[in-house]
């Protein structure tokens, strides 16, 4: 029997990977989950409270906890990862080994302006910014994660996305 098809999102904060990936997870009748809920469940505690009472570095070995027990899973589903999640651990290595990971590759304008206009509290790393400094820091971002997000097995390049053109790559890389 094939194993079960998991599939992972990744991409800058903002790209879209929790909306596009439950879209996703419906057309696919699949399971959707958020790594970031899950690390908040997994932990009792927001995200926002985890780097302001632990920092970074406590956030990013909880990050890999919870994304370790995830692909253990032996089930179909389609995760939303976190936008530093492939960055830290040598989790993008972990994560191509099972499953097919996607890489939302949005313009930056389009990612600072969604960023703008949503709750930015709930997003520490943009934490009392103004739009210029969401656009420096995106920018600092994407220089350093560009790397590991290329590793991702389909690059889905634009702002919008469809399950179908998803599916379309999908059956593309399950061919070859
Ligand atoms: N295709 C889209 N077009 C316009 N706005 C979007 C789109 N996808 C997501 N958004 C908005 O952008 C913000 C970030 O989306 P989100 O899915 O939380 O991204 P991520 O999980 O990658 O950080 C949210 O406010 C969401 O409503
Ligand atoms: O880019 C990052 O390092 C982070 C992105 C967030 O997820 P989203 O990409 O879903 O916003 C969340 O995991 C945390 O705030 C750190
Ligand atoms: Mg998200």
């Amino acid at each position: 029997m094939n194993p079960p098809l998991k599939v992972v999102l990744v991409g800058l904060p903002g790209s879209g990977k929790s909306t596009f990936g439950k879209q996703l997870a419906t057309a696919l009748n699949f399971q959707f989950y958020d790594l970031d809920t899950l690390i908040e469940e997994r932990f009792s505690l927001k995200i926002p409270e985890i780097f302001s009472r632990y920092g970074e570095g406590r956030f990013r070995d909880m990050e890999t906890e919870t994304l370790e027990e995830v692909l253990s899973w032996d089930r179909p589903y389609v995760l939303a990862s976190g936008g530093g999640c492939p960055c830290f651990n040598e989790n993008m290595s972990r994560i191509n080994e099972k499953a097919v990971s996607v890489y939302l590759d949005v313009p930056l304008e389009d990612i600072s302006e969604r960023l703008e206009a949503s709750k930015i509290q709930n997003r520490p790393l943009f934490q009392g910014m103004g739009s210029g400094e969401i656009t420096l820091k995106l920018k600092s971002l994407q220089a350093d994660r560009d790397y590991y997000y290329n590793m991702a097995k389909i690059k889905l390049s634009g702002s919008d996305f469809s399950a179908e053109l998803l599916l379309s790559e999908l059956i593309h890389l399950l061919k070859n």
